[in-house]
């Protein structure tokens, strides 16, 4: 048996559901593969569960501190189990609403894994299904280190698999979902170790960054150890021990969270048969069309080597529909800035270029900084930090870089974004009224 629709979609995470909502807009017909359940990686291992369990983690911060307002608030213990199945109830939801919203936009939806038979023709559960144009957007999966017990760890999915709440916990990594889980975990109470090949956590960004939140995680109680590489991981009859490389030995955990990347998942696609190449770390290569070397097949999301977030998917996925359907060839994905937050305790914001690149990229670099106590904290026994770096280049004082860390980071970037999309310069930031009193005022006030 087979079918032909003007538009196939391998994968139902957040590229491939805005790509096959965005088609089916404009009336083409689209078939929408998911082997897993829809949402993919977002809404059922990524920033939703860890969402919630940060706002969890934040509230618990935040109650800490209340007696020093005057508040008194007892009992604050988490109970993991039931936010737990408050959460997976929540996202069960979502993923309804997802397939509602496919079904009413006339998307038909497929169950199972798709493998290519050639460019334009994939087979899923026996049944060929071919395209005018095929979408890959499958995503990707976390990966562990070739060490001796590395299976006795879990990674982001185990976390979320997790009903109870681990007592002591181990670490290893450096970037978003390192920091972001050592975090949740030292928030809601469990006792963390984090591991750092390097000297600093999350090495891609600004330094100042970096040496912020190493200063707020200690000071929560998180043990962040660096020049830590794992060399093997035993269980023992009270718990799991690590050995490093340089011999250091720790013991007595509950859980390992191995938080060291992720590939993109096309194991099992035979792309080799669309007549498609993979790049050393599997992702498949794009133009900036979306456009992969064999035509009519097209790639968007984690697959591809494009920075690894929802936006950045759902904004490739529009873009391409708008494209291919919609009347709009020149309409393509622009990542010069692209606007991230990493939900760490304290949460942090970045768009554009950290000082070293900016250095590198550009002759006439300057930065303006502040560090300060924020209000929100005036009262507490144990003040977090906030700090900010504007940089900017050239004489007209582009603004090229926004850092920021300290609570409400998160919420305050967005907009802050779309002033550096619109090409604002220092003196536009000091042409703005500031707003009183906030933490953000001071990003229009540096001096
Ligand atoms: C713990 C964690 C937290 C995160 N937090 C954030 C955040 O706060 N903000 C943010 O912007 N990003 C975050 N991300 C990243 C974000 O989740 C991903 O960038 C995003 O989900 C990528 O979307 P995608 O469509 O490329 O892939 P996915 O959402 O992973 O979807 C791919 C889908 O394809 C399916 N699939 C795979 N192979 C096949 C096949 N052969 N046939 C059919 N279906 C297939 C999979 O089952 C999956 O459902 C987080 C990621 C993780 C792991
Ligand atoms: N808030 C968000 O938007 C958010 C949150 C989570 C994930 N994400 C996306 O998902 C992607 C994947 O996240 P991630 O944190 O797994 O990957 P990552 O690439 O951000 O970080 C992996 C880190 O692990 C370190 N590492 C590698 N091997 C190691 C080893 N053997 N021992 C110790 N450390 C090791 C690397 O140096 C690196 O810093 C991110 O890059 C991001 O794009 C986004």
């Amino acid at each position: 048996m087979s079918r032909h629709y003007d538009f196939v979609v391998i994968g139902g995470g957040s590229g491939g559901i805005a790509a096959a909502n965005r088609a089916a807009s404009y009336g083409v017909g689209v078939v929408l593969i998911e082997g897993g359940r829809l949402g993919g990686t977002c809404v059922n291992v990524g920033c939703v569960p860890k969402k919630i369990m940060w706002n969890a983690a934040h509230l618990q911060h935040r109650l800490s501190q209340a007696w020093a307002s005057g508040t008194h608030v007892g009992g604050n213990r988490v109970d993991w189990t039931a936010l737990v199945s408050a959460r997976e109830a929540y996202i069960r939801r979502l993923n309804g609403i997802y397939a509602g919203k496919l079904d009413s936009n006339g998307v038909e939806r497929v169950e199972g894994y798709a493998r290519f038979v050639d460019a334009r023709t994939v087979e899923v559960n026996g049944e060929h299904i071919s395209g005018t144009h095929v979408l890959i957007a499958t995503g990707s999966h976390p990966v562990r280190p070739d060490v001796p017990g590395a299976e006795l760890g879990i990674d982001s999915d185990g976390f979320f698999a997790l009903t109870e709440q681990p007592r002591r916990v181990v670490v290893a990594g450096s970037g978003y979902i390192a920091v972001e889980l050592a975090g949740v975990l030292r928030a809601l109470g469990s006792e963390v170790t984090l591991l750092l090949r390097g000297e600093r956590v999350l090495s891609g960004f600004d330094a100042m960054l970096g040496d912020e939140l190493m200063i707020a995680m200690r000071a929560e109680g998180i043990d962040v150890i660096t020049r830590a590489q794992t060399a093997a991981v035993e269980r023992q009859a009270d718990g799991l021990s690590l050995t490093l490389a340089d011999g250091r030995k720790l013991a007595h955990f509950d859980h390992l969270i191995w938080a060291v990347g992720r590939r993109p998942n096309t194991q099992g696609l035979a792309v080799e048969n669309a007549g498609l190449a993979l790049s050393p770390q599997g992702h498949i290569h794009v133009d900036a069309f979306q456009s992969t070397g064999a035509p009519g097949v097209y790639a968007v999301g984690d697959v591809t080597a494009a920075p690894a977030l929802t936006p950045v998917a759902i904004a490739a996925g529009r873009r391409l529909a708008d494209r291919l359907f919609g009347g709009q060839p020149d309409r393509c994905l622009q990542i010069d800035l692209v606007p991230t937050v990493v939900f760490s305790h304290p949460p942090i914001g970045t768009v554009g270029l950290s000082e070293a690149q900016a250095r590198h990229r550009h002759e006439d670099v300057k930065v303006y900084q502040a560090r300060f106590t924020p209000l929100v904290d005036a009262l507490a026994p144990h003040p977090g930090k906030t700090a900010m770096k504007l940089i900017t280049a050239g004489p007209d004082e582009l603004v090229v870089g926004c850092h920021i860390i300290g609570e409400g980071a998160d919420e305050m970037l967005q907009g802050f974004a779309v002033a550096m999309q619109m090409g604002a310069t220092k003196r536009d930031f000091d042409d703005t009224l500031a707003i009183h009193p906030t933490s953000a005022e001071e990003l229009v006030t540096l001096r």
